[in-house]
């Protein structure tokens, strides 16, 4: 926007407030008129400033959207297929907290840098306090649709948009976010305008009925319309309650349709509202209701309905220490203790967990054992290393294939990695290292929660938990263009930072969890010392190293007896192990690497045993550090 412009379109604010020209133009609508004197008096705003708009930054903005991880999975859909209805250019969709952050967004990729110039992208802050009149900070404030065309925007840098911005409450009438749809085209025809605004609104009641009617599964839930054919449809009443037919939450429709306040009905037995049995009621109750029957208020009137009844109970707090012998790992050190159980609670709430950490650290043993331990245990557990597979087969090997739908496939196809994983738990390891155009087709597939095979025309429904994980730090992927940043905030709902070995605080009983599966039984005894060397180890290639390392002991031990000269032999005080010992930071991993590949004379398979890191691990080591081999 130029700066003359912004300026004129200041002036027209002020003196619109001030009242010294007439009231016409966007002045004369009054939420308007009331929104930009409030950005003047309560909010001392400036409309002529050309600053950006606030943005808040990662990991702030986890902080924002986890709490709305929820509504952020139900509205995502909805928000895609909303930018997809209006078939053009130029809009952008935003989700955003109570608090104006952006917290979501749908455009398209190629006008990215279009939308971030006009300050609309995740974290953008949109109150009115911050950016004045605008749909999403007006929309909060005046708890209802609004539409904010061009120079109705207090601030005369956004009079180039357009936006339409409807709230969305939760089952207890609280403000939770507001769905905006926002336009940087030129001005847009009537038509169009209703268009967008009907489209909004529709939208983010959709949203709302989505988010009612998975907010509180352990409760009864009854539908309900004067027309039995609406009773599934936008309009329907909704209503919560509980094991005593207390009513403990209530749509909008549902009041409407009751002729009631909030206030009114909340806490109140359903047996003061219907003059049908209460018992009646409650024998239509199933898990999955199909049919309609009829049900009388207490004042006459005849309603459809359809009742489910509480779906089963999820797990939702875990022993503090998850017993070793049920999940087969470690995990007494406090750090991975807290994490396991924290996301064992938000997987169960079909929130994706992502977990970082160094080479072995055992991302995919903690995988499996959130999977053991949760309420998905007795479905599949399906782990792919999206690194270890060439980048021409992850597609298919995901995916899946119909038979002969290209060269070498088999003929009867094959179903992928995510199909066989519907109903379980799926673990993609190694996530930074999908290819860029995979990641597009992963995103939809999590968007969309269906799936099509390479060579399929129809999707097939998925319900799968994410796990994935990265040795690498993604929001530097994010950064440098490695990784999308909508995949990013889809796949890291919740982040677990596994330690590496040297820094647990439960080394001991990892060590003799290891040697009793490594020994299967057999009598094997450690001399004085090993135990200790073990212990105090750097180990770069953490729990896996540890357990080769075990492995080989227990082969070469003879006569049941491990030796400090056996364990010398394995673990060479190296200057760079050594060091590694006193100062495990201080040492650089090149150093480390050249050291070790020296003595090993290139040869890679040994090197890699040595490090108990994968071959593909240690070259990409290589690469990083930029070691070759000499010509
Ligand atoms: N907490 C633990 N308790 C018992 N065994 C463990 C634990 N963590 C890891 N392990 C063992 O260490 C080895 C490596 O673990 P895992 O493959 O899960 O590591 P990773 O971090 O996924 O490795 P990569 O970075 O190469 O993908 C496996 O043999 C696993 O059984």
């Amino acid at each position: 926007m130029k700066p003359a412009l912004i300026n004129a379109h200041a002036q027209q604010v002020l003196q619109a407030v001030q009242g010294t020209i007439a009231s016409h133009g966007p002045a004369a609508d009054l939420a308007i008129t009331r929104s930009w004197r409030r950005c003047l008096d309560q909010h001392q705003l400036d409309p002529a400033s050309r600053r950006a708009p606030n943005v808040v930054e990662h990991p702030r903005l986890q902080d924002h959207r986890a709490p709305l991880e929820h509504i952020i999975s139900v509205a995502h859909w909805q928000m895609s297929s909303l930018h997809q209805q209006l078939g053009r250019d130029g809009h952008v969709v935003l989700l955003t907290d109570a608090r104006g952050v952006a917290i979501d967004s749908v455009f398209n990729e190629s006008e990215r840098a279009e939308f971030q110039r006009s300050g609309l992208w995740l974290g953008s802050v949109w109150s009115e306090d911050c950016e004045g009149t605008n749909g999403v900070g007006t929309c909060l404030v005046e708890r209802q649709h609004v539409t904010i065309r061009r120079d109705e925007h207090f601030r005369g840098k956004h009079v180039g948009l357009t936006c339409s911005a409807s709230p969305i409450f939760d089952a207890s009438g609280e403000l939770l976010a507001v769905l905006n749809l926002s336009s940087v085209r030129e001005e847009q025809s009537l038509q169009q305008h209703f268009k967008a605004m009907a489209l909004t609104n529709l939208t983010a009641n959709l949203i709302e009925s989505c988010y009612f009617l998975g907010h509180d599964p352990q409760r009864y839930l009854l539908r309900f319309h004067p027309e039995a054919g609406f009773v599934g449809l936008l309009g329907e009443g909704l209503l919560s309650f509980d094991e005593s037919a207390r009513v403990c939450s209530v749509n909008q429709a549902a009041l409407d349709l009751l002729g009631l306040s909030r206030e009114q009905v909340v806490g109140l037995s359903l047996t003061m509202l219907l003059e049908t049995p209460i018992d009646q009621v409650m024998s239509q109750a199933s898990t999955q209701p199909s049919v309609c029957w009829p049900m009388r208020l207490v004042d006459g009137r005849l309603l459809y309905g359809q009742l489910r009844e509480p779906l089963r109970q999820v797990p939702l707090v875990m022993p503090a220490i998850p017993n070793i012998d049920d999940v087969h790992v470690c995990l007494e050190d406090p750090r991975l203790q807290r994490g396991f159980a924290r996301a064992l609670r938000v997987l169960e709430r079909d929130v994706p967990v992502f977990l970082q950490g160094e080479t072995g650290t055992g991302k995919e043993a903690f995988s499996a054992a959130l999977h053991r331990a949760s309420s998905r245990a007795s479905q599949p557990f399906v782990a792919i290393n999206c690194a270890a597979i060439p980048e021409t087969l992850i597609e298919s090997e995901l995916f899946g294939y119909r038979g002969g739908s290209f060269t070498g496939a088999r003929k009867d196809g094959m179903i992928g990695k995510l199909e066989q994983a519907h109903g379980g738990i799926l673990f993609l390891d190694e996530i930074a290292d999908m290819p860029l155009a995979l990641q597009t087709r992963l995103l939809r597939v999590l968007e969309e929660r269906q799936v099509v095979p390479l060579g399929g025309a129809t999707a097939r429904p998925l319900d799968v938990r994410l796990i994935s994980a990265s040795h690498q730090d993604l929001h530097a992927c994010v950064a440098d263009g490695r990784f999308r940043e909508d995949l990013f905030y889809r796949i890291a709902g919740f982040a677990v930072q596994l330690p590496p070995l040297r820094e647990r605080s439960d080394k001991g009983r990892l060590l003799d969890l290891l040697l009793r599966e490594e020994t299967k039984g057999a009598r094997i005894r450690l001399d004085a010392g090993v135990r200790e060397r073990l212990l105090t180890h750097p180990w770069p290639g953490n729990v896996r190293q540890l357990r080769t390392c075990l492995r080989t002991l227990v082969a070469l031990a003879l006569e049941g007896r491990v030796t400090l000269d056996d364990l010398a032999e394995l673990l060479p005080a190296t200057p760079a192990t050594a060091a590694l010992a006193e100062n495990p930071l201080g040492v650089s991993e090149r150093q480390t690497l050249l050291t070790l590949i020296e003595a090993e004379h290139w040869h890679i398979a040994r090197v890699a045993a040595r490090l108990g890191i994968s071959r593909n691990t240690l070259y990409r080591k290589l690469r990083h550090h930029g070691i070759s081999r000499p010509g």
